[in-house]
């Protein structure tokens, strides 16, 4: 007697056809080394054409390895053109890649895609809720928008293949299933021919199944590679884009989960809702961290985590529909209403069992994100830490960080151990329990195979009924654990949906603050009542200067200098004012010196002019940025990643370098011009490439920065402080030079030594300057530009144009050195006097 309707047609004449198919096409892939794209695809005309092309692909690739292996200097001339600019904007990059430079097109994503997709990244908003959430599917859905960018792109092609295997891995589990039990049945009905033949059988399949899987992996890590390139190749160009916004990201600005609107209502909620801070939390460290974690491992994991996502559910979702269709055949319907029965018991169970798998995610990438910022805080400050024998103390910062970093990994683990028993519980014990109890039924009950409609063949003898029992029971089993498996896998997705949710966050959040960048984005905030109606309130929702580019000149009319402040910072007190209102007109030839105390503000002028700040007012005119136009040398020197030459052309490459006719020779006469001549042929020629910012001193950085002055011949230059290591001669001699190649200079200077060689002196913060200033009639001087202000003022001073001016700064300079002197020689007397009796012994 029968028990199952399994296998009513024998194994091989009812699946061969398929199998065939499917190791045809499983072989056809097996061949390809590589997975051909689709527009490759589209070129291969025969099967032999395409071996052969593959085969002279690879012989070229020997030949060229042995031609140029690595690092010989023909390689070394290749790197130095890294980027190849194109006039329609794309630059082809060269990349070294196993002994051969390999060219690749790199196409700027079109500023109308930011456009277009900026609605889909409203901002997180502080006391938004994360999780497997409304909200995640949306970000989720806009994230996607850029990592999958096309229906008919390679993604989707790969995403295709995938699911392709996926079914194949399925069907191919089916099988095995079905070839098991048919194994067994020939076992224990001795049946020695039918053993071989399954055993045969069982070779066949395993070939293909080992591909499947290992395919699965392989398109896995290839799909979250495609996305992860799609989306860091969007980010890279927003990010660094003519907009600075990775200046301003960095400065916090782009911060938006703590926006003060949100603030407000957030505070209102705090009274009423236990738990809000909570919610404040989650949304504040969906956005909190540096770019780098943000674009590094956080984008990484979003990726894996995607791609893995949609084999670890699809993949268990199909199998749960397969073997429960495969399945219900055997069991009947009460079988089947039984499984659904327990699919529908374990999800409510284990949603009641979640923890926040989603926020734990979240602020795990936030502190890892710290951790990694004070490693390379060490890194990069090594010299100054070791000067000060700091190690004890970052090590101290670091182990901090780091147990809060192990505390937090500990809580999740800790949170993972009643969920992974719950799950453990009810998937593998129960659903087996469930599982053993549905197979009992035709057993038991023989006349329930009749009422489900089982076919019974009453022709079988005794032995062939157990042995065709066994094969059921084993098919049905091997079914039964493959579900168990797939329910397992499909539900501990579960887990990764929630992880994934963290994910996106913050992915999202760092979208959604270069969207507001870009686009000079920020929350108008109300003007807080605690400020004194006399104080400005400078709202980043609310600039109102404005700014003309390409001018041949330089002004500054009514423009306040202001500090920005983003989020909270920003609503609560606004942007802080460093200078009122600066009236600055530098034309050719007027060579201005900057002088000021301290942190009086003279390099925010620069940022102001620069744009790196806003103008929140007034006009500012500027010439444009670079050659011919206005050029900046920051304070700190900056060395890039690259040869001794790039030092020198930064931010030329060159390729642009050759592209404008420029020489070699000419870099040699520049470096003549800062004392450096002696670096090529020390460091071994142009083309060496060393870590720059460690191997030349201070007053060395400092004269690569004029020799860039030198070889960008701008119009006007802004130098800040850039000469302060540099001894004083050598100073002059580059003055000079700059000026005598027709740089404007403005520079920004503590030094009175530089006011020789500039033709007009803006004075900053000078309280003494007009000493009959009173405090009352200073409040309306400050409304009055060009007046000499006490404080927060300035004074502008023509040396060399007027001999009356110039003995006015004469004056002014003699009762500067009076009033220090009036302070000061008192003190030194005492002092000497203290001194002398210290000599004499202390009589
Ligand atoms: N991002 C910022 N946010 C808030 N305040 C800032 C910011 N950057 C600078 N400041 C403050 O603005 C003031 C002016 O800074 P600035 O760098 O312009 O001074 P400086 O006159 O160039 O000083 P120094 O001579 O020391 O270089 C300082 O008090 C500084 O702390």
């Amino acid at each position: 007697m029968s028990v199952t309707s399994l296998p009513s047609q024998s194994f091989p004449q009812a699946h061969r056809r398929r199998l065939y198919i499917l190791l045809a096409v499983a072989i056809a892939v097996l061949r390809t080394s590589q997975l051909p794209s689709a527009s490759s695809a589209r070129d291969v005309v025969t099967l032999k054409a395409w071996r052969d092309a593959r085969k002279a692909r690879f012989n070229e690739q020997r030949r060229r390895e042995r031609e140029t292996p690595l690092n010989t200097p023909a390689l070394e001339k290749k790197l130095v053109d890294l980027y190849i600019t194109d006039p329609s904007g794309s630059r082809t990059l060269l990349i070294p890649h196993r002994g051969r430079i390999s060219k690749v097109r790199i196409t700027p994503t079109p500023a109308e895609t930011y456009e277009a997709n900026r609605a889909l990244f409203p901002p997180l908003k502080a006391g938004e809720k994360l999780g497997v959430n409304k909200r995640f599917w949306q970000m989720l859905r806009a994230v996607l928008a850029v990592a999958f960018p096309s229906k008919t792109g390679k993604e989707a092609f790969l995403l295709l293949l995938h699911t392709f295997f996926l079914v194949a891995r399925t069907y191919l589990s089916v099988l095995v299933a079905r070839l098991d039990g048919r194994i067994v049945r020939d076992l224990v009905s001795a049946n020695g021919k039918g053993f071989l033949r399954g055993l045969g059988w069982w070779f066949v399949l395993a070939l293909p199944s080992t591909y499947t899987n290992s395919m699965i992996r392989y398109l896995e890590h290839k799909i979250a590679l495609a996305f992860r390139t799609n989306l860091t190749r969007y980010i890279h160009d927003i990010y660094l884009n003519q907009n600075l916004n990775y200046y301003k990201f960095g400065l916090g600005l782009g911060v938006t989960a703590n926006s003060p609107t949100t603030k407000v209502a957030d505070g209102e909620k705090q009274t009423g809702r236990k738990g809000d801070q909570k919610e404040k939390g989650e949304a504040a460290d969906a956005a909190a961290g540096g770019a780098d974690q943000l674009i590094t491992t956080d984008l990484a994991r979003f990726c894996e985590t995607l791609a893995a996502l949609y084999g670890n559910m699809g993949k268990p979702f199909l199998d749960m529909v397969i073997f429960t269709s495969q399945l219900a055949a055997s069991l009947g319907p009460a079988g089947t209403a039984g499984i659904f029965l327990q699919y529908y018991f374990t999800a409510w169970v284990l949603k009641k069992a979640t923890p926040a798998f989603g926020r734990m995610a979240t602020t795990e990438a936030r502190i890892e994100g710290e951790y990694r910022t004070g490693l390379g805080r060490v890194g990069r400050d090594s010299e100054e830490i070791a000067f000060y024998d700091g190690g004890k103390r970052e090590l101290g910062i670091l182990w901090t960080t780091y147990q809060k970093l192990s505390k937090h990994i500990h809580t999740i683990f800790k949170a993972r151990i009643p969920y992974g028993m719950t799950e453990d519980f009810v998937i593998k014990y129960c659903w087996s329990a469930v599982g053993y109890c549905l197979m009992s039924i035709p057993v038991f009950f023989p006349v329930a195979r009749h009422v489900t409609g089982v076919s019974e063949n009453t022709k079988h003898s005794e032995d062939n009924d157990i042995a065709s029992r066994t094969e059921s029971y084993v098919s049905n089993r091997r079914l039964l654990l493959s579900l168990g498996d797939a329910g397992g896998r499909l539900m501990y997705s579960g887990k990764e949906l929630a992880e994934l949710s963290g994910y996106t966050s913050r992915v999202y959040s760092l979208l959604a603050s270069l969207h507001a960048l870009d686009n000079n984005d920020y929350p108008k905030n109300p003007r807080p009542a605690s400020l004194p109606p006399n104080m400005p309130f400078y709202d980043l929702g609310n600039v109102r200067g404005s700014v003309v580019v390409g001018r041949n000149h330089v002004l500054l009319k009514g423009v306040p200098i202001v500090a920005p402040a983003g989020g909270a910072a920003g609503a609560e007190r606004g942007g802080e004012e460093l200078i009122h209102r600066l009236d600055l007109r530098v034309e050719k030839g007027e060579h201005t010196l900057i002088t000021g105390a301290n942190g009086s503000g003279k390099t925010s002028i620069a940022r102001v002019v620069g744009e790196l700040w806003p103008t929140w007012s007034g006009l500012l005119e500027r010439p444009e940025q670079g050659e011919g136009g206005i050029f900046f040398l920051p304070q700190k020197a900056y060395l890039s990643i690259g040869s001794l030459r790039d030092q020198v052309i930064y931010p030329h490459t060159y390729a642009e370098m050759k592209a404008r006719g420029r020489t070699d020779a000419e870099l040699m006469n520049i470096l003549e011009h800062v004392h450096l001549a002696y670096l090529p042929a020390r460091e071994g020629g142009w083309e060496t490439r060393k870590e720059w910012k460690d191997v030349l001193s201070g007053g060395e950085k400092q004269r690569m920065g004029m020799a860039r002055l030198f070889y960008h011949r701008p119009k006007f230059a802004v130098l800040d402080e850039c000469t302060s290591a540099v001894s004083t001669d050598v100073e002059g001699l580059m003055y000079e030079h700059a000026k005598s190649i027709g740089i404007t200079l403005i520079t920004i200077s503590t030094r009175a030594s530089l006011l020789k060689y500039h033709n007009r002196h803006l004075r900053l913060g000078e309280p003494t300057l007009a000493p009959s200033l009173s405090s009352v009639n200073l409040r309306d001087a400050i409304g009055t530009p060009s007046t000499p202000l006490a404080s927060q003022g300035w004074q502008l001073t023509k040396l060399a144009s007027s001999t009356a001016e110039e003995k006015l700064e004469v004056d002014k300079e003699i009762e500067r050195l009076e009033r220090v002197l009036n302070v000061e020689v008192d003190l030194w007397e005492q002092r000497l006097k203290q001194v002398n009796k210290e000599l004499r012994g202390g009589q």
